[in-house]
């Protein structure tokens, strides 16, 4: 079954624990945690730097075995919905592989979800990305940028239903980071696409999502749940509005309220 004819999926975690090693120097990355990922809808993960968010990204796609409960994606476990390619993931380093284009980086996603080639589509998401004109390039002659861009149009050439993005942008300057915040979540809305997304930027988090979970200091639980009805599409004129200030605030006073009930306070 071509994943389009799927669903996008409900993200359940259950009693979702991990604790990396064993013993004295055992590290204890997420507390037991309940969460679900309402099916079509962007979630922002917001928290202190090693407080646990990769983790939970890396869970849910299947990269890491919880030490205690489990995930859930669609009532499927992640191998399963991998293995259909329902599920792609951007992490913080690209990852691509360097002895292909641009376009043959991209066009691989649609051959491991034994998708038809779709030259076509490759060249609207290399267009998407701003990448035109440099789609025969491979990934050492571009900036740590551009790569990441190439890592979110490989993740998006799939169509999947489930989409784990762990910092992607965090390389991209500060006007394609923009345009990318206006232009990628229309694409997640046309296909329904459950999106989760971690970031270090609170405004980012509140302009992309439908809701922005922040977390405390490890290990990691949810100090704050903040639904962001802001219409949509989004775009320049919202960030002025005073509903999306408000929601700034309130996710910026929960990272600090939250790092300072946190093990960091004691430092
Ligand atoms: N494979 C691993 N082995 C041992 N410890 C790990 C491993 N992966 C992560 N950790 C530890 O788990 C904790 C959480 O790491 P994680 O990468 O999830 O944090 P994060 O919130 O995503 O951080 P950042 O925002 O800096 O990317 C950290 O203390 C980290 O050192």
């Amino acid at each position: 079954m071509l994943p389009d004819a799927l669903p996008p999926p409900d993200v359940c975690c259950l009693g979702l624990a991990k604790t990396f090693g064993s013993g004295p120097t055992a590290t204890e990355a997420l507390r037991p945690l309940d969460l679900t990922f309402a099916a079509g809808q962007t979630t922002a993960l917001l928290g202190p730097s090693g407080c646990g968010k990769s983790t939970l990204l890396r869970l849910v796609a299947g990269l890491e075995a919880p030490s205690a409960g489990h995930v859930t994606i669609g009532g499927n476990s992640p191998a399963q919905v991998c293995a259909r390619a329902g599920l792609a993931m951007a992490f913080q380093d690209a990852s691509l592989l360097p002895w292909r284009t641009v376009r043959g980086n991209i066009a691989l996603a649609l051959t491991l979800a034994r998708q038809p080639a779709d030259p076509a589509l490759v060249e609207r998401l290399i267009a998407l990305v701003g990448l035109d004109g440099f789609g025969d390039r491979r990934p050492a002659e571009l900036s740590g940028g551009m790569r990441q861009r190439v890592a979110i149009a490989r993740c998006l050439a799939a169509e999947p239903r489930l989409l784990l993005l762990d910092e992607p942008f965090g390389a991209v300057d500060e006007l394609t980071r923009l345009r990318l915040n206006f232009d990628l979540p229309r694409l997640w809305e046309k296909r329904g696409t459950t999106t989760i997304l971690v970031t270090h930027s609170v405004t980012e988090a509140v302009l992309l999502s439908d809701r922005v979970l922040v977390f405390s200091p490890r290990p990691a639980s949810v100090v704050a749940d903040i639904a962001v009805s802001l219409p949509r599409p989004r775009n320049r004129d919202v960030m002025a509005t005073p509903a999306f200030r408000d929601l700034v605030d309130q996710a910026s006073a929960a990272l600090w309220a939250g790092s300072l009930a946190g093990p960091l306070a004691a430092e």
